[in-house]
């Protein structure tokens, strides 16, 4: 049997820590999309991952370049959203007709609007400005994933495992097909504890229930998780929003059949931990408000479903973002004024001025 082609786009955190253990358990050809520092490392010393106590190692095909890496059985995109259209543009030298899209991503996905009759007219704003991410990745290539995980990246190249290693995967519109079941067994025999579901839209809309209120209030004050849930006036605020995430997911057939408290229960179980966006802003990299926030308010526009809660949590780590320059200012869509900042902007390594991200920024709160 030939050995599946997969390739790694972003080989960060997430990328990292799929991208190694891919490598290391020898059922694929795995090879990243790489750049700056990140490339060097993979070239010089593969894929490094630090997990249970052990230090996981194994070869890196890596380059900058796509069509050096050619077609692919499968791409794993594992960038921030913020980055996701400058790179859906350069992928398509990794694409051939058979090829597997597997956005391993948090947030609200570009094409979740796809398979929803009252979103379908239009990409989401939000996330997919003018709709070229969906030009650029066919939906019938695309799979759901939900990451169930937290890894970080303690320097370019190696990745620290913190806790869990779920990975859900499905078909965009539902039900069960051949290529999400040979997508979920090549990661369970990697050791994810992979899972096929049959509504791959709930189970993302589940976890970005969590995502939504945590990483924005964990960015906006620095708090870790644990500090967000013991602070009785936040936590409300965090469940008033979650409620209206809840009502618009009734909407688009996600429905979550718990209350926002039994959710804290779950969440809770992080501890001190610091979210994925608290730790970009630390970092003075730019964070992902629009697929996990911006994308929400959109939504409940759409369907006039009013959001206050979420209204206030976009405004304020918006004008957080904006001030500590995380949040870049780009060219709007053609689309109305939907109150959403598009991160169309190329984010690179060493950001330059037209995205205002200055990468020595510390943040000030
Ligand atoms: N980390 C975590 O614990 C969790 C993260 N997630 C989600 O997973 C996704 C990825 O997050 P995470 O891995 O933490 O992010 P990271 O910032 O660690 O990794 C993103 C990677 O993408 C690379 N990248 C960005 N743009 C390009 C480009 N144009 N070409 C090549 N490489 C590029 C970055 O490289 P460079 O350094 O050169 O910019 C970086 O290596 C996000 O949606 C996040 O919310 C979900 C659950 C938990
Ligand atoms: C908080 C966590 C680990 C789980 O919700 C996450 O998804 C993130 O940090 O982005």
């Amino acid at each position: 049997m030939s050995e599946t082609r997969v390739c790694i786009v972003g080989a960060g955190a997430i990328g990292g820590f799929i991208g190694t253990r891919l490598a290391a358990a020898g059922r694929a050809r795995v090879s990243a999309l790489a750049r700056g520092a990140t490339l060097a490392a993979l070239r010089e010393h593969g894929w490094r991952l630090r997990m249970g106590g052990q230090l996981i190692q194994a070869h890196a095909i890596a380059s900058d370049e796509p069509a050096a890496l050619g077609p692919q059985d499968l791409v794993i995109i594992a960038v921030k959203g913020q980055a996701l259209g400058e790179v859906a543009a350069r992928i398509a030298p990794l694409l051939a007709p058979h090829t597997r899209v597997l956005p391993a991503m948090n947030g609200v996905p570009w094409w979740f609007g796809a398979a929803v009759p009252a979103l379908a007219d239009a990409p989401l704003d939000s996330v997919d400005p003018g709709g070229r991410i969906a030009r650029a990745i066919p939906l019938a290539q695309v799979l759901g994933c939900v990451v169930h995980a937290s890894t970080a990246q303690p320097e370019p190249g190696l990745v620290q495992h913190a806790m869990g290693q779920g990975l859900i995967v499905g078909e965009p519109a539902g039900g069960s097909s051949g290529r999400a079941q040979q997508t979920v067994d090549l990661l369970a025999h990697a050791g994810f504890e992979a899972t096929l579901s049959t509504d791959i839209r709930s189970a993302l809309w589940y976890k970005l229930w969590g995502n939504l209120t945590m990483n924005p209030v964990s960015a906006l004050t620095g708090a870790t998780i644990d500090r967000v849930l013991a602070d009785p006036l936040v936590r409300d605020f965090c469940s008033a929003a979650m409620a209206e995430a809840q009502t618009i997911g009734a909407r688009i057939a996600c429905p979550i059949d718990q209350t926002p408290e039994d959710r804290h229960a779950v969440t809770a179980r992080l501890g001190a931990f610091r979210t994925s966006m608290l730790q970009d802003a630390d970092a003075g990299r730019p964070i992902e408000l629009d697929a996990i926030v911006g994308a929400v308010r959109e939504i409940g526009l759409r369907l006039a479903i009013p959001t206050p809660h979420v209204d206030a949590l976009l405004g304020l780590t918006r004008l957080f973002g904006r001030v500590q320059g995380l949040y870049p200012e780009v060219l709007r869509a053609t689309q109305p004024d939907t109150g959403i900042g598009l991160s169309t902007c190329s984010l690179p390594a060493v950001a330059g001025p037209e995205c205002n991200i200055s990468p020595s920024s510390k943040v000030r709160r």
